[in-house]
């Protein structure tokens, strides 16, 4: 059986629209519109790349934003006191401090200096706190563009078995926690398997749904997988250049092997990371709509 194969970038395409229009009419009726501010210390380039996909499609939605670049040896008082700064900015509903930071900056301070209204990443530990026990209010980005790519391709969550592969605090961890819930596009078994798992393959073959964040080009290949999974690729891998000069990109899974077993299947570019920034733009406007309800 040939996959399915799912793209980020018409399904990112579709919620962006209804995020437009719902920011048209909020912008007619209350005469104010969502704000994000996307911090950036230092310039990694991939970092950079990701800031100003943000801000374009911020913009492209009609949202007030601003593009916070800060040098790469800002002290974490500086940055604390900027985070102070947005916290206490009316027009400012949801606040991103990219990440990776500097090694100086403690990371964890840094996350749980943003008031949990604005923390549209989901990071904060009161908003991984409400997710656990099923009342978030905030999803964080990557896994919510996962649960969204399952719901409208269609995918069937309850009762299935999903096998995560890696523990991040980013993807694993919160994605295991989302796909337990009793709720739509969940409602599933789950197993998370990690560089510490004996046999990673023993339960990666079980899986209906394989959600894959290992970190790592090919961790899953064709005889690690049973057919019909469906499979969610979050791996981005720079493996080389393009003769264009451009990044060569890869995935964790071998996509072509794993194609032919899988009934449905995510590429890698043009998967999950399209999500990923549409649903920072679905948290914003969520957090917008709740600074007009308050
Ligand atoms: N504060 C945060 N920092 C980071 C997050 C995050 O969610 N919040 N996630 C990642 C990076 N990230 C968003 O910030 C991100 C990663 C990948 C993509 C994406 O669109 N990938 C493309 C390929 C793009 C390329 O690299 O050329 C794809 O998969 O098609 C978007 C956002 C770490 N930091």
């Amino acid at each position: 059986m040939a996959a399915k194969v799912i793209s980020g970038v018409e399904v990112a395409k579709q919620i962006r629209a209804e995020i437009k229009a719902e920011v048209e009419d909020l912008k007619a009726k209350h005469g104010s519109v969502p704000g994000l501010v996307t911090i950036l210390v230092g310039e990694n380039p991939a970092s950079v790349s990701y800031v100003t996909a943000k801000q374009k499609t911020a913009k492209e939605l009609g949202y007030y934003s601003i593009q916070d670049n800060q040098p790469a040896d800002i002290t974490e008082e500086q940055l604390l006191a900027l985070i102070d700064k947005y916290n206490n900015d009316p027009q400012i509903h949801g606040i991103l401090v990219q990440l990776p930071l500097p090694k100086h900056v403690d990371e964890t301070k840094v996350l749980y200096a943003i008031n949990p209204d604005k923390d549209v990443d989901a990071f904060h530990p009161v908003n991984v706190g409400k997710l656990v026990i099923g009342e978030a209010v905030f999803k964080p980005c990557t896994p919510a563009g996962i649960q969204e790519l399952l719901i409208r391709g269609g995918v069937e969550t309850k009762g299935a078995h999903v096998v995560v592969v890696g523990r991040s605090n980013i993807v694993g961890k919160p994605i295991a926690n989302m796909m337990l819930q009793k709720a739509v596009g969940a409602n599933s078994t789950v197993t998370i398997v990690h560089t510490g798992t004996k046999d990673v393959a023993y339960f990666t073959k079980q899986a209906d749904i394989l959600i894959v964040a290992a970190g790592k080009p090919n961790a899953v290949t064709a005889d690690m997988v049973k057919d019909g999974v469906a499979v969610i690729d979050v791996g981005v891998n720079r493996i080389g250049v393009t003769p264009e000069g451009k990044a060569k990109l890869a995935g964790d899974v071998d996509f072509e092997a794993v194609k032919e077993k899988a009934s449905l299947i995510t590429p890698v570019p043009g998967g999950v990371g399209p999500m990923t920034i549409t649903m920072l733009m679905k948290n914003t406007l969520e957090s917008f709509k709740y600074s007009l309800n308050k």
